[in-house]
């Protein structure tokens, strides 16, 4: 028997196990999710992991993601491939000022990190800043801590609190939203008044394991399961919300970008 936080490390989601639910599927075993992309072939996954994101994948990366693979809570991280497209996004975008809502290890931290100016800056935020702690030492040797403003705690009160100042108001160029799923539209109704207009927030996990097209009554592990109507809610939303574009891209475990054009 152990613990087992829910996906979003809620203080609400602790719940205990036992060995014989485990057995009946009831948590995702890393070595059945092996990666999170939503590719129907793990060798057409593979294809792509092997012609074009590893062979270009920082050396720090590259670190981090071997050192995040021992965590037990792997399965948190991005994949490399998605790493690579928030790289690309932070450049083609030239963004400067960044955020992150959901650091874990820092692997989606430190793609953005290092496609950022050398005086670029990334406010980022998690609960947990013994996760964050586990990567911090790849970060610092990747050169780009001096970028990062690490902030413990719940990112709703963190948020509030930047929008009680008008000067961030409309001042970040991109926000990466993969925190708590429950929060997802909580950080919505926030993050849009924080990004600029032409900037940009990506949602991840919005495909949510796939579960989103299931039908209603479709056996689901407990986790996706509770996650589900919130994801789909998110969707819902954003595909009416008239203040950004958005393009949801099959990549990883599903990420929206919502371009802010009022
Ligand atoms: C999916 S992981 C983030 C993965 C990360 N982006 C990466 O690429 O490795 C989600 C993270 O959100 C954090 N988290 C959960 N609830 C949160 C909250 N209310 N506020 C801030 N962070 C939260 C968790 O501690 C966890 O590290």
């Amino acid at each position: 028997m152990f613990t087992f936080t829910k996906y979003s490390h809620s203080q609400i989601s602790i719940m205990t196990i036992t060995n014989e639910e485990q057995q009946q599927n009831q948590l995702p075993g890393h070595k059945e999710l092996s990666h999170k992309s939503l590719l129907q072939s793990d060798a057409l996954y593979q294809y792509i992991l092997e012609t074009s994101v590893y062979p270009r994948e920082h050396e720090s990366l590259k670190e981090l993601r071997e050192l995040t693979e021992k965590h037990p809570w792997n399965l948190l991280a991005i994949p490399p491939d998605e790493g690579q497209l928030l790289s690309m996004l932070v450049k083609v975008i030239n963004a400067k000022n960044a955020m992150e809502i959901g650091v874990y290890t820092g692997y989606s931290l430190l793609s953005t990190a290092l496609a950022l100016p050398s005086d670029g800056k990334i406010l980022a935020m998690d609960i947990s800043r013994e996760y964050y702690e586990l990567g911090l030492p790849v970060i610092e040797k990747a050169g780009v801590a001096h970028k990062i403003d690490f902030r413990e705690g719940p990112a709703l009160p963190l948020l509030d609190q930047l929008i009680k100042d008008e000067k961030n108001k409309g001042s970040f160029d991109f926000i990466f939203v993969d925190a708590d799923k429950d929060n997802y539209l909580n950080y919505h109704t926030r993050v849009i008044e924080l990004v600029k207009i032409g900037g940009v927030i990506a949602y991840d996990n919005t495909l949510w394991n796939g579960s989103v097209a299931a039908p209603p009554d479709a056996p689901l592990l407990d986790y996706v399961k509770y996650y589900r109507d919130f994801v789909i809610e998110l969707n819902q939303t954003l595909s009416l919300d008239s203040r950004v574009e958005i393009c949801q891209l099959p990549v990883g475990d599903g990420i929206t970008l919502c371009r802010r054009i009022i």
